[in-house]
């Protein structure tokens, strides 16, 4: 079998190769690079991501460097609260906390360790890919094979391929190779970002502060001991920036080591289309967000997630899904993230400093302090019928063979039926998991399943219907 060439070795192509690895299929990871990209980039992901992370088999090492976000805090220019929106640091119903902060070379270190553990992945440094084809070989066999030229330590090769994954970021060039265009969603800045580390903790509240001040929106955020991320928005014609100066208010006497200091142009696209033929686009090569919800890089691992069991079905009629499946997901997490840069910054007009003070006003109303951050991940469109079809299954601790482990865990790598006690189905050869008493203590399972008798689980957990349907395995 051709290997699945990933091109790209950032966090997506990596968890690409190690999620298709895992079951079994041989992928070779090619990189302009032989060393991770030393720069820190993305600081969060979610607790669905999480369950991604621990697909991978890095979850608990990741929670190890990785601290729980305690949600987000809307500051007015003078650092006052405006607002607060908590989030629980405990697990949630997925298992996990729902934010995790992070610094990404962390998360860079332990993929790449995680890949080097895996026989069926050959990663190549210092390769540039120039051509694809293949991209518009008729797919409906299965046997379609793609080629990819590239140049790099051996010189020009032409690599055959069973399909080929665009990783290769919001510059990419496989975007390019099979023309797709990116789509406008409306939303262009620029931000210079800082990352420094102290000499001692700035015993900051440990969630996401967001000022909101048009005179320089800007970030703040704690991502490990005494390693802190600043974000500054730059006007028209600023191109630089008096960093100490405003990094002073924040540090209190303490001083600053600035490991980083980058100007960014955040953007809102989505390509026009993520598939040509047997070649797909994953991460930033497929969607750019601006960070203010920090879902950018989770939307990545999203894609590798959605699309490597997919691919390792061998059923190329489930590969339509990924594009449909993909594309309105990342689409509303970049509008959410838009609105939110659009309540930060809010444009300078006088309208936006009568916004501030009536969203300050709001916030002070009873009942409003506290409010609890939901959720920014909308169900998966067009995956089944039933309730909840299209939703990620939640993943409590469950007691199995005398042990309490979560629940993805015992569902393993493919499909899944959960089913009350005593409903008899055939279960082709997805896992029936009987959800009793014994195998759900807190009972989380069972509030969840409701009165449906079973509940059938696609291999990424995500809710495919009620009851037993074939047809959608
Ligand atoms: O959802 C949360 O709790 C944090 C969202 C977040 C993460 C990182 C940057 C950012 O601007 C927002």
């Amino acid at each position: 079998m051709d290997p699945v060439v990933i091109v790209g070795a950032g966090p997506v192509g990596a968890a690409s190769a190690i999620l298709l690895a895992q079951r079994g299929v041989p992928c070779l990871l090619l990189d302009r690079y032989s060393t991770p990209y030393p720069l820190p980039r993305a600081v969060h992901v979610d607790d669905e991501v999480m369950r991604i992370l621990q697909q991978l088999g890095i979850a608990e090492r990741f929670a190890a460097v990785s601290r729980p976000g305690l949600g987000l805090r809307l500051l007015d220019g003078r650092h006052r609260t405006m607002a607060e929106f908590r989030r629980d640091p405990a697990p949630g119903p997925h298992g996990w906390p729902q934010a995790n902060m992070f610094d990404q070379p962390d998360l860079e270190r332990l993929l790449r360790e995680r890949v080097a553990e895996l026989p069926l992945v050959e990663f190549r440094g210092g390769v540039t890919v120039t051509a694809v084809t293949g991209v518009t070989s008729d797919v409906a066999t299965g046997t379609a094979t793609c080629t990819v030229t590239c140049t790099g330590p051996a010189g020009q090769e032409t690599l055959a391929a069973s399909a080929v994954l665009g990783c290769d970021g919001a510059n990419s060039t496989v975007r390019g190779l099979i023309g797709a265009t990116l789509e406008d969603l409306g939303f262009q800045e620029r931000w210079l970002v800082v990352d420094g580390v102290t000499d001692r903790d700035l015993d900051a509240w440990g969630g996401v502060h967001q000022v909101c001040d048009p005179r320089r929106a800007a970030t703040f955020m704690q991502l490990g001991p005494r390693r802190y991320r600043w974000e500054f928005r730059l006007h028209d014609g600023e191109s630089t920036l008096d960093v100490p100066a405003l990094l002073a208010p924040w540090l209190a006497g303490a001083a600053v080591t600035v490991l980083r200091e980058a100007e960014y142009t955040f953007r809102a696209t989505v390509a026009s289309t993520w598939r040509r033929g047997m070649v797909f686009l994953l991460g930033d090569a497929a969607h750019q967000t601006p960070p203010f919800i920090g879902q950018g890089l989770g939307a990545g691992l999203r894609d590798a997630h959605n699309l490597a069991w997919k691919l390792a079905s061998g059923r190329p009629t489930l590969l339509d899904s990924y594009e449909r499946e993909r594309k309105p997901h990342a689409k509303a997490q970049i509008r959410l993230a838009v609105v939110a840069g659009w309540a930060m910054t809010g444009g300078q007009d006088r309208a936006a400093s009568v916004r501030r003070v009536v969203l300050g006003a709001v916030w002070r109303l009873p009942g409003l302090k506290g409010l609890a951050l939901r959720s920014t991940s909308p169900p998966l469109r067009g995956v089944g019928r039933g309730r909840r079809a299209g939703t990620l299954a939640p993943q409590p601790v469950v007691r199995w063979q005398g042990r309490d482990v979560p629940l993805d865990d015992v569902l393993g790598d493919g499909w899944a039926v959960l089913c009350r006690p005593g409903v008899l189905i055939r279960h082709g050869s997805a896992r029936v998991v009987r959800v009793t008493p014994e195998l759900d203590p807190s009972g989380a399972l069972r509030r969840w399943m409701g009165r449906r008798r079973t509940v059938l689980l696609r291999p990424d957990r995500v809710v495919a219907g009620n009851g037993w349907t074939p047809v959608a395995q």
